[in-house]
């Protein structure tokens, strides 16, 4: 059966003045009806605007170039702007970071879920009224405080009202991208778990974006590491993190505090990620290595399969 998603090849460009930049450069992934996949890796390596690419809201400036993004097996990469519109939110919905601050401060949280329903589904307006209250108490908030305003309600709960919009229209897969930052440890980790419960309930596919890799083996099935829009190691969690192919994800996860909870020290990855306007030969990677060989500076490698559903695109590394 095919995937619920499923990304070949996507390359995304932006255009800047002085040339072109390619934020994701041929990645691919799949994600089934109700998994979680984490997308972990570096600042600006890529991985917001692989979900702007997939929900086709890059800016102006930015085009998927090549690849397909096959949902449900259509193509939505090829979709006219009238088409996605049907897409975004009732089949594919993106909770971005500090988007409870997208709430509009003078209309209620309910107006607000309301017209997020209507724009999309054509039901009564008292019916959408009822699923708003509905939503707010999915994501654990007195369905009575539908008429409230935004300024009533705590910064965690304004990202529960955002992650209700999110699920309005019962998306059949959300993307979160850094969707507890600057929140604090205790609301982060409910907002987490909010999520985690709604995607087995619905069974919606779900890609995780973060910099946290103990949130991806706490709720992730799946991980993608990326490393200057590309993807260096993909696979089932447990099997990246507890035995990883790449010398990239080994230096990521030592940097990394506590994955499992009880690494205290961390080594940071020496230098930093190459400028994408003009990325290194070879592996974009080598330059930081410590395995590198002259072969890194020279041949480009691929995603390649490692076993039991793990790919890796070193392929010098000795587990
Ligand atoms: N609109 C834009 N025009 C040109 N370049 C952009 C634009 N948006 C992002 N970039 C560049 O694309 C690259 C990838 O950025 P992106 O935001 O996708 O990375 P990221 O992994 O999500 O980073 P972070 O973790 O910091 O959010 C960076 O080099 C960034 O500077």
């Amino acid at each position: 059966m095919a995937a619920l998603l499923e990304v070949q090849n996507i390359t995304t460009q932006y255009r800047l003045k002085d040339g072109f930049l390619n934020p994701c450069d041929q990645v691919s992934f799949t994600v089934e009806k109700g998994e979680g996949m984490g997308l972990v890796g570096e600042s600006a390596c890529g991985k917001s605007s692989m979900a702007l690419s997939l929900m086709k809201l890059l800016p102006d400036n930015g085009r998927i170039i090549n690849g397909q993004v096959l949902l449900d097996g259509r193509d939505i990469s090829r979709f006219s702007e009238e088409e996605m519109k049907k897409v975004r939110w009732k089949e594919m919905a993106l909770i971005f970071q500090g988007a409870m601050n997208a709430l509009n401060p003078v209309r209620t949280v309910g107006d607000q879920i309301v017209e997020a329903i209507r724009i999309h589904e054509k039901i009564p307006e008292q019916q959408a009224w009822k699923r708003a209250k509905m939503l707010l108490e999915s994501v654990e908030i007195d369905g009575k405080r539908v008429r409230q305003y935004p300024h009533e309600f705590s910064g965690g709960m304004r990202q529960r009202v955002m992650i209700a919009m999110g699920i309005a229209c019962n998306p059949k897969i959300v993307i979160g991208d850094e969707p507890t930052t600057g929140l604090d440890v205790m609301v982060k980790s409910q907002i987490l778990q909010l999520l985690e419960r709604l995607r087995r309930e619905k069974e919606m596919g779900m890609i995780l974006i973060t910099h946290d890799l103990s949130v991806v083996v706490e709720i992730c099935e799946k991980v993608a590491v990326m490393y200057a829009g590309k993807i260096m190691e993909y696979g089932p969690t447990d099997i990246v993190f507890e035995h990883p192919a790449h010398p990239y994800t080994r230096a990521l996860i030592n940097a990394f505090p506590n994955i499992y909870g009880d690494r205290q020290l961390t080594a940071s990855i020496p230098g930093s990620p190459p400028n994408l306007l003009n990325p290194p030969a070879g592996c974009r990677f080598h330059p930081r290595c410590s395995c590198a060989r002259p072969v890194c500076s020279q041949e480009k490698p691929e995603l390649l399969p490692v076993g039991g559903g793990h790919y890796s695109a070193c392929p010098l590394v000795v587990r």
